[in-house]
Formats: structure tokens, sequence, C-alpha cells
């Protein structure tokens, strides 16, 4: 993948924001024990346990098998397995999507405004979603229309929904770190660096799942309201 934010020369769009909002969320998270910081230095990514409960992680994936159809790619996926689940997003307004949606705002501190619908995404085996970054790279063809329904990504929260017999670990490819899915335990990292610099180590994937069936929901926070 191209890394042209970080190869111009020029500014880089969002920097100021991308800079604020790491800063929030580190010292938020640092206040707060159930944040368990992944051992590297070269991307910020936490984890907690138990953030949705097994009740809620079961309603979550019923409303994930009703809206998911074949994944797609914003763009680049030269390659046809490049994103193989499926997925779609859960209904914004509905009561119980909020509730879900909220919790990991508050947890954050960040704008509810700012984050994008729900994502949800379920892998049967052989089903993977290849090395990427969640950030938008400048010399995308969708660059323009982000930056105009909110702009950069900042901040990226993933829900594991379940436990998954083998296989389907969400790998930071750069730093080396690998992360089981466990029902409930939600990942949060920083598309940034501490400048506010889209940060390429935060590269990761879904790996293959091997056995069992893998459901998760992503939440994406942008610099400013998304719509
Ligand atoms: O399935 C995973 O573990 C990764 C998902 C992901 O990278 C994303 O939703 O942006
Ligand atoms: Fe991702």
């Amino acid at each position: 993948m191209a890394d042209t934010n970080t190869r111009h020369s020029g500014k880089i769009p969002d920097q100021g924001a991308l800079r604020a909002v790491g800063k929030r969320v580190r010292e938020r998270l640092a206040d707060n024990p159930a944040a368990y910081k992944l051992p590297t230095d070269r991307a910020e990514i936490w984890a907690v346990g138990a953030f949705y409960s097994p009740a809620e992680c079961e309603r979550l994936r019923d409303m994930i098998d009703g809206v998911a159809r074949p994944s797609s790619v914003y763009e680049g996926a030269e390659d046809d397995d490049y994103r193989t689940s499926s997925s779609g997003d859960v209904d914004r307004d509905d009561p119980f999507v909020r509730k879900i949606s909220r919790r990991i705002d508050d947890f954050l501190g960040l704008d509810s405004g700012w984050g994008e619908a729900i994502q949800g995404q379920r892998y049967l085996p052989g089903q993977q979603f290849k090395p990427h970054h969640d950030w938008f790279h400048q010399d995308s063809s969708y660059w323009d229309r982000e930056m105009a329904r909110g702009g950069q990504r900042c901040i990226t929260a993933m829900a594991f929904l379940n436990d998954v017999e083998e296989g389907g670990t969400t790998d930071f490819t750069e730093v080396g770190l690998s992360v089981t899915p466990q029902t409930g335990a939600l990942l949060v990292w920083n598309n940034a660096d501490a400048d506010g610099v889209p940060n390429l180590d935060t590269m990761h994937a879904g790996t293959p799942v091997i056995r069992g069936v893998k459901y998760i929901f992503t939440r994406w926070y942008r610099t400013r309201d998304w719509n």
C-alpha cells in the first residue's frame, strides 16, 4: 500500500486534530485500569476484557447475521481474496445499537458524532481481511469524498463478539502482535502517532478463520462530524 501521507513533504491533513484526539484518548485510558496497553512503542493499542456481556454479544451477532453481505474494500482490491468476510452496518438508530456505541464513546471520551456507524463483520472458515491501514491514503480514489464527510480516521474501536475455535486473530503485522478473539473484548488503537501523523505501524489483518465463525464489529472515529 502507498504511504503517501508520510511521503508528502507538505502539510498532513487533519494533523492537529489527530494529535489532539490521540492525546485525549491516551490520557483517558492511562487513568483507566480496565484498559491494558499492548507492549509496543510503535503504535498505541489497548485491549479491554469483557467490555460487552455475553448476552449483548449474542444479540449483536444476531443483528450481524441480519445485515451481513459480502464485504467491500474501498479500493485496491487488486486481489479477490483481500477482504472475504461478510459485513453490514447495523441500524444506527436502534436504541440497543445506540447504547452499544455510546459505551465506547464514553470509554474513549470521544464525541459520538465523530463515530461512523458500527459495522458488523462475520468471517467463515478461510475468510480473512488482509493487512491494511484503517486511515485513508491520500492518493486513493475515495480521499476527497472521505475528507468531506468527517476527515481522517483517528481511532479504531473493534469488539470481538465470540471466541473463535481456531484462527481469526487480529495481527498487527509491523509490530508483531497477535490478539486472540475473546467474547466481549474491545480492542482500540490510535491510527496516528503522537505527532498526529498517520502511523504505518498500525498495519493489521484479520487472519483467516480456521475453525468456527468469527463475529466482530468496528467503530471508526473521524476528526470531525461524520455523516
Ligand atoms: O477482523 C479483524 O480482526 C480486523 C478487522 C479490521 O481490520 C477492520 O474492521 O478494520
Ligand atoms: Fe482494519
